[in-house]
């Protein structure tokens, strides 16, 4: 006797699930899965369990749309358990490049199999090179048989096999993975029938999903499971251009086309397919209709409980999916509710806004600034801080519980991972400044709208970093070449003569920004993130590229991410002139020469080698019951610790006249280390936006970049960049920190400031308020600097009973040195197969 529940919405499915004696999970409907609504711990499977449309659904070949909205760890599967998706339209739930199914967590041993499902990506592979993949992924051991002809299959056709369906915890029979279409099925999302011209249909197709602990430090165990396709059909509802195969790994491609589509879909172009009007479900009515409601005729189901709600997701292309609506602008991190400042169709309004607020603002040295209604909250249902609280030793950092960030709809856990989604939310953005005031705008606005982002024209020019290590600009010769070779062979130049041939492995794919990707490795024993940046002679990421490896290297503090070496490499078919070789590489000048040598070439990588933060970024902290136990309620000095050292990183940033210029949440990031009270340190990383501002000036102009909900208003109106930009947002991020979540928030309305900010309830402590109050005031001059916030809060730290001062120098810089990446070598798709990336 099997027992079977239809669910309509993420709680019903999760009580299902949590239930012994439920085995068959029913959808009726529709069901995007509410991740807020689902308990903070991975649920365990203790058992075998099917989640399926109703036979009513598969009787009348209607796929019934499951979108788990890029959830992850919902629920584990024990060790020869099976979990079977069946009949469904799965949309995501992979990982934005890998097979990795996310909404599971890490289950050795268990066994996923999808049946007549299609399944969704939003971006993926060519599917040729997606087959090539496939076909050099290893069958798991028990498998037998290859992956079949890409050319030939009984798919081919577009019609079902006449293969058995496959037993729970088996591979099935003979996988075939081919390249067919056109398809057409039905499914509950959408009216009309969906048209899919190419897909790839996999029958019997099994795979082990290795684990991946990528994400590991948020708290995200994934893979380990093997993992069936019987009777699917994969398709991307975009597909990456094969020209940037030939330069890129396949994960930057997708990466990169992630970001394009944010970019699209924030300045209003849809990205949906939309579905033609015309033909039948010609897979669906074959293969669901014809075996699985046969399938499912002979077991004995009884159901349990049956309530049948319409619910219908929205259609592709609008803010379904949480990392996938809305991103940010190509110049910084890639949260809904951190995306960048940029330009945005249908922000004109809201611009205008943020226009005249600025204009009128409110000077007065400790007023709370007034950021438009919503001001206040209860103290009542807050509460007190909490003075006494210890944050318990051993206590783990992670998972984080749901309600930090909630007001955008994600756990924070999903926060770094969804790194990889760097588009623009521009629209978002400047939604947010209509919070500054009611009132209406002007033509600067416009103005501002218009020409965001703007890249680094203005930026200071490398010449001018103070640092005698700094890289572009300070080769002997620079000036007389052409501006991009100068800056790429003095780079070269400087950093080949230090040579020191140390061999890194690169062991995972950390996350992607906005202009390249950054991997976990190991060099020297050492754990190391090393960042990658791919650009061209004339590509709008290359000054910010170089600038940002020359600016890192020169800042030597322990709350900053030390960076350990840097090194450019030509890509393409140049052999010999590797940097990690100091048998073939030119010698000192050499690289000029080079550059000489190379006009015609024209893309470069560069690696930038730095300390590895094993905890990951602030905002995963966010929510973390052992320092915010409820809303109101901090552990005070682990809170003043963090604050004071991203103001000393500031102070010490600010002293070398380097602005950090995109200060935020995901930008400090979170170090194990014994030595400090709280179990880790905190140290301040991402200088992709930073800039060095000229002896005797206060700031840059036309410096119309940062983070949504971080970003000075001076530097979103008005461009000006200066330290005083930095307080800003260390003030959101110390409001932040008292309160353990994300000052931004996603509404109907859009991306708002969460209704109590800047309010602190009456309990915190003065010092602490009137300088977070201080550092958010409008006119930057009645804004503190970094180094009067650090003295505040230092003496704030003592009156406490004392924070542990941070250590002086706990990460030493190790040198430059040259660097042999043996695991990121320019994709040759002829050769396939060394990406591990499923579609
Ligand atoms: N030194 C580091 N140690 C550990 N993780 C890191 C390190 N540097 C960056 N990361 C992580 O790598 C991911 C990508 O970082 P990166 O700085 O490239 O982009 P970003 O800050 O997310 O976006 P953007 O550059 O667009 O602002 C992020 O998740 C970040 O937390």
């Amino acid at each position: 006797l099997e027992t079977a529940v239809t669910v309509t919405s993420t709680r019903g499915l999760f009580s299902a699930l949590a239930d012994e004696f439920v085995s068959i999970v029913y959808l009726h409907d529709s069901l995007m899965i509410d991740a807020s609504a689902w308990p903070p711990e991975p649920l365990v499977l203790d058992r075998s369990v099917v989640i399926s449309a109703t036979p009513l659904r598969l009787q009348s070949s209607i796929l019934v749309a499951l979108d788990f909205a890029d959830a992850a760890s919902l629920f584990s599967v024990a060790p020869n358990r099976t979990l079977t998706l069946r009949g469904l339209e799965l949309r995501g739930y992979l990982n934005p490049v890998g097979s990795v199914v996310r909404f599971l967590h890490q289950s050795p041993g268990a066994w996923l199999t999808v049946e007549d499902c299609v399944q969704v990506r939003l971006a993926a592979l060519p599917y040729n090179d997606a087959v090539v993949n496939l076909r050099a992924t290893a069958r798991p051991v028990g498998c037998t048989g290859s992956a079949g002809d890409p050319a030939s299959g009984a798919a081919q056709s577009g019609l079902a096999s006449a293969a058995e369906p496959a037993k729970v915890g088996e591979c099935g029979g003979e996988p075939t993975v081919s390249v067919a279409g056109p398809f057409v099925y039905l499914t509950t999302r959408l009216a009309d029938p969906v048209t899919v011209d190419t897909g790839i249909y996999l029958t019997h197709y099994s795979s082990q999903v290795p684990v991946d602990r990528t994400l590991a430090s948020q708290g995200l165990l994934l893979g380990g499971y093997t993992s069936t396709d019987v009777r699917s059909l994969y398709f991307a509802e975009n597909v990456v251009d094969p020209a940037c195969l030939k330069k890129r790994p396949g994960s930057e491609c997708v990466a990169l086309l992630l970001a394009q589509l944010r970019e699209q879909s924030s300045s209003g172009a849809s990205t949906a397919d939309e579905p033609p009007q015309e033909n039948k479900a010609v897979l669906v009515g074959a293969v669901v209709g014809a075996s699985v409601a046969a399938a499912l005729a002979a077991a004995a189901v009884v159901v349990v409980v049956v309530r049948l709600r319409r619910r219908r997701l929205q259609a592709p292309g609008g803010s379904r999916r949480k990392s996938e609506g809305e991103g940010v602008t190509p110049s910084s991190s890639n949260d809904e509710e951190s995306g960048s400042a940029g330009a945005g169709a249908d922000s004109s309004s809201a611009g205008k806004a943020e226009a005249a607020a600025v204009a009128a603002e409110t000077p007065g040295a400790l007023q709370a600034p007034n950021w438009g209604v919503g001001y206040g909250c209860s103290p009542a249902a807050i509460g007190a801080p909490s003075l006494s609280a210890r944050l318990p030793t051993g206590q783990s950092l992670n998972p984080v519980p749901e309600e930090a960030c909630m007001g955008v709809g994600l756990g924070a856990r999903e926060a770094t991972d969804r790194k990889t989604d760097a588009g623009a939310a521009s629209s978002v953005a400047a939604a947010t400044y209509l919070r500054y005031s009611p009132d209406g705008g002007d033509d600067d606005t416009n103005a501002f709208l218009s020409t965001l982002p703007v890249a680094l024209e203005s930026s200071a020019p490398c010449e001018q970093d103070p640092s005698p290590r700094a890289g572009p600009g300070q080769g002997p010769k620079g000036r007389e070449l052409p501006d991009m070779m100068a800056e790429l062979g003095q780079l070269s130049c400087e950093l080949r003569a230090t040579v020191g041939d140390v061999a890194i492995q690169l062991e995972s794919m950390i996350g992607s920004g906005s202009f390249g990707t950054v991997y976990k490795g190991t060099w020297q024993g050492l754990s190391v993130a090393v960042k990658t940046v791919v650009f061209s002679a004339n590509a709008d990421n290359r000054r910010r590229a170089l600038q940002e490896a020359a600016l890192c290297k020169s800042i030597n503090h322990p709350n900053v991410i030390a960076t350990y070496a840097s090194d450019l490499q030509p890509i393409g078919e140049l052999t010999g002139v590797s940097a990690g070789s100091n048998t073939t590489q030119p010698a000192d000048g050499g690289a000029l020469e080079m550059a000489r040598g190379v006009g015609a070439l024209l893309d470069w990588r560069l690696y930038i080698i730095q300390e590895y933060a094993d905890l990951g970024p602030l905002r995963g902290l966010y929510g973390n019951r052992a320092i915010w136990p409820r809303p109101g309620i901090v552990h005070l000095p682990a809170v003043v610790g963090i604050a004071l050292a991203i103001a000393r990183a500031l102070a010490h940033l600010h002293s070398k006249r380097i602005v950090h210029g995109d200060l935020n949440p995901n930008n400090v990031l979170l170090k194990r280390d014994a030595r400090e009270a709280s179990g880790f340190a905190v140290k301040v990383g991402d200088f992709g936006l930073s800039v060095l501002i000229p002896e005797h000036r206060s700031h840059l102009s036309n410096m119309r970049v940062g983070t949504m909900f971080y970003v000075c208003p001076a530097v979103a109106m008005h461009g000006r960049m200066g330290p005083v930009a930095d307080v800003f947002s260390l003030g959101v991020i110390l409001w932040e920190l008292f309160w353990g979540v994300c000052a931004g928030m996603r509404t109907e309305g859009g991306p708002r400031y969460r209704p109590d900010f800047p309010d602190f309830p009456p309990g915190c402590p003065t010092a602490y308020r009137m300088t977070a109050l201080a550092c958010l005031q409008r006119q930057p001059e009645h804004r503190p600097t970094a180094a009067d916030v650090e003295g505040t809060l230092t003496s704030f730290s003592q009156a406490l009973g004392g924070v542990p001062q941070v250590p002086q120098t706990n990460v030493q810089p190790l040198g430059a040195v040259s660097v042999i990446l043996e695991h990121v070598e320019p994709w040759d798709a002829s050769q396939g197969g060394s990406e591990m990336i499923l579609l």
